[in-house]
């Protein structure tokens, strides 16, 4: 099984007057994991189905495997999808419910009665095909012990196997998924990501895959494409999507506990302004714009506030809320002398113990804010690009 490239030019879709996809372009490599995520209602399951030839677009073209695709029914197009409701044939066994598709596909309606069926010559051998390729598929996903159950017999991690498996068998190019992990528990879900990730490696298959849960996205593509309000916003790795957010939303939506926003200003020189002190950084943004800075939580630097040990440039902070994680503590901030700025700061446990030890305030801490780990975005949400002014007076945690 090798994968297919999907290429998505212009495509976009509307439901009586309201448009939910505008000009989508996406273009996908043979055997990647592709992953479109975004809020609820952004357009992504809209965009999957119409990949999938389960609704068509008003416009753009479908490529698939370098084949414009617009026509090809469903069963054309060399993709299988996997639903979150596995949608498996409740009075089938786990076989049959794996042979189905193969039956459907090369067996004329009179071979699939069982008994008129074995009599028609040339028959047995296609029977035997697909034996052979149901054996293969349960044996890639371990569920050779289930093939006799009913599906009501099985767990959910074995059900969502078992719907894994029956997208297997046609060995598809692309494989489709929607929210695939959703209806499985906490532990089962991280489980089962692991195993999804590993299949999709050795299958080396193209993977689209759509959730809204931004630890799996992060955790199991190569590529993130971040849907908002009907558009892809930004196209990258995790890493890129995390460090160089394209946008505002796409910050706040990827990361947890969210990316901090603070209020910024541009001075006289274009640099940048937070809480009315000019900071390291310039931009190209004109003399009194607004400007948004975002810094990640565990960019954020939290010293005691009684030590010697404490941060140039501090501010002073109240400690609103404190949640304890186990291995790192998340501190809920308010900035002294501006009670409208929250900032939550990420901390591992042992730091957390050690500015606990070192302080007699259990109330406040000091906090750095360090521009060089800022993100910069103007006033409508696109990220701009800074430059360091000087290194001098960077923030940082002295003795
Ligand atoms: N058949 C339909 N008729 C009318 N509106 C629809 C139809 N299908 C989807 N929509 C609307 O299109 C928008 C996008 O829906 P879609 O299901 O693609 O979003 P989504 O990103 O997959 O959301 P979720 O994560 O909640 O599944 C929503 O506002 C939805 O209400």
């Amino acid at each position: 099984m090798t994968g297919t490239a999907v290429k998505l030019s212009n495509i976009s879709k509307g439901y009586g007057t309201s448009r939910v996809l505008h000009d989508i372009d996406l273009e996908i490599n043979a055997g990647e994991f592709m992953t479109l995520v975004g809020p609820s209602g952004c357009g992504k399951s809209t965009l999957l189905k119409i990949l999938a030839g389960l609704d068509q677009p008003d416009g753009g073209l479908i490529e698939i495997g370098g084949e414009i695709a617009n026509q090809f029914r469903p069963s054309k197009r060399n993709i299988a999808m996997v639903f979150q409701s596995y949608a498996l044939y409740p009075h089938m066994r786990v076989r049959d419910n794996l042979a189905m598709p193969l039956i459907m596909a090369n067996l004329p309606f009179a071979a699939r009665m069982p008994v008129i069926g074995s009599l028609i010559p040339g028959m047995s051998a296609k029977r035997q095909k697909i034996n052979t390729a149901v054996a293969t598929v349960s044996k890639t996903l371990g569920i050779e012990a289930l093939l006799e159950r009913k599906p009501s017999e099985l767990s959910g991690g074995q059900r969502q196997r078992v719907a894994l498996g029956r997208a297997m068998v046609r060995q598809p190019g692309v494989f489709l998924m929607d929210e695939p992990l959703s209806n499985l528990d906490a532990a089962l879900r991280t489980q089962v990501r692991a195993e999804l990730v590993e299949l999709q490696r050795r299958l080396k298959a193209t993977f689209v895959y759509v959730t809204h849960d931004q630890v799996e996205a992060m955790t199991m593509s190569d590529r993130i494409a971040v849907m908002m309000d009907g558009a892809i916003v930004q196209v990258a790795t995790p890493g890129e999507i995390y460090a160089a957010p394209a946008d505002i939303r796409v910050a706040r939506f990827i990361g947890s506990p969210p990316i901090n926003i603070l209020p910024a200003t541009v001075g006289a020189q274009g640099q940048v302004q937070l809480f009315g002190e000019s900071q390291n950084l310039r931009t190209d943004l004109m003399p009194g714009d607004r400007a948004q800075i975002g810094i990640r939580p565990e960019d954020v630097i939290v010293a005691a506030q009684t030590t010697l040990r404490s941060v140039r440039s501090p501010h002073e902070a109240r400690i609103r809320l404190i949640e304890n994680l186990g291995n790192e503590v998340i501190l809920h901030l308010n900035i002294s002398g501006d009670n409208q700025t929250e900032v939550a700061a990420r901390l591992a446990q042992r730091e957390w113990s050690a500015i606990r030890e070192s302080s007699s305030d259990s109330d406040r801490v000091r906090v750095g804010l360090s521009s060089q780990r800022f993100l910069v975005f103007d006033s409508t949400g696109s990220r701009v690009q800074t430059e360091e002014i000087h290194d001098s007076q960077r923030l940082e945690v002295v003795s």
